[in-house]
């Protein structure tokens, strides 16, 4: 039996760690209604994956391969995790900053003095004091059909590391047809706003809408003995292995997501203005819709 399949992910979309073999998960945007997610699902995705979250979170706990046969796999995730959740942290402050600055903005706008501010902006930060995040391995096989479909990451950031591989697409925003590749750039982390900090911040930031297709024919490729070769027009093209590590950050459950200070205006029906745009939520009651439009269907 190979390693892999001594951490499986269990059935079902509520215990989301362990091994996940190509084709289990599918990608589904903002779908949920239960035909429309059966009809997606028709198409797998490409790719095979390993969820591991905080090791403290005993409502899903890690599922590990074990030691014997995989040393320090686990202590080497945990310690991946770890900084990555310095660094989601670390964004959050920033944000809250940003939101600050919009904040009081808004305020002298309107001739309000700071003294006179009506509510809290909230340290968001804090808002994820518990660490709920996930950390996925994902690999895709080097095939040339589309690897991951579009969707948008439900929770409030993303951070994605990539191999040099590239495949990786942003939609433009408002052209929903367009797409922009969003290649490999050494060093750095890309950071995606979520559908949950979209919606808490009543789409001042917007959720970015992405996809993995099949990765531009590269003649460093052609001698890596992962990739696959293609006929296309009687040339060989060389398809290669995809590797990325996408890390989810999400706020703690029992967080409302209401439009944040700053993000719309409290007289909006009598002067115009940005009005509150969705209906509060629990972080927990968005995460469980989207879960379940993931994995079940
Ligand atoms: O592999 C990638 O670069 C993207 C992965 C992704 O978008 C996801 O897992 O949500
Ligand atoms: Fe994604």
């Amino acid at each position: 039996m190979e390693t892999k399949m001594l951490a499986p992910h269990p059935p079902g979309g509520s215990h989301h760690r362990g091994y996940s073999a190509p084709g289990v998960e599918k990608v589904s945007q903002h779908v949920f209604d239960e035909g429309e997610i059966a009809k997606l699902r028709e198409i797998p995705d490409y790719k095979e994956s390993f969820e591991s979250g905080n090791p403290l979170d005993t409502s899903q706990p890690n599922i590990w391969p074990p030691e014997s046969i995989l040393p320090d796999f686990q202590h080497f995730l945990e310690t991946y995790f770890s900084h990555c959740s310095t660094l989601i942290h670390r964004l959050l402050d920033a944000l809250t900053l940003a939101l600050h600055l919009n904040y009081q903005h808004t305020l002298s706008e309107k001739g309000c003095g700071v003294s006179e501010e009506m509510e809290e902006v909230p340290d968001l930060s804090s808002t994820h004091a518990n660490s709920l995040f996930q950390l996925r391995l994902l690999h895709y096989p080097p095939i040339s059909a589309r690897k991951i479909n579009a969707h948008s990451d439900f929770g409030t950031l993303t951070l994605l590391f990539q191999d040099t591989v590239g495949g990786l697409e942003v939609q433009t925003p408002n052209n929903q047809d367009t797409f922009t590749p969003a290649p490999p750039i050494p060093d750095t982390v890309l950071v995606n706003i979520g559908d949950l900090l979209a919606r808490w911040s009543n789409d001042r930031w917007r959720s970015t809408v992405h996809r993995v297709v099949a990765p531009p024919p590269s003649s460093s490729a052609a001698g890596d003995k992962n990739v696959r070769r293609k006929e296309r027009n009687g040339l060989d093209v060389a398809i290669p292995s995809r590797y990325s590590i996408p890390f989810f950050a999400t706020a703690d459950m029992d967080t409302v997501i209401e439009a944040l200070p700053g993000c719309w205006d409290a007289d909006a029906e009598q002067h115009g203005g940005r009005r509150k745009l969705y209906e509060p939520v629990t972080a927990w009651g968005y995460v469980q819709m989207r879960m379940k439009a993931l994995y079940e269907g």
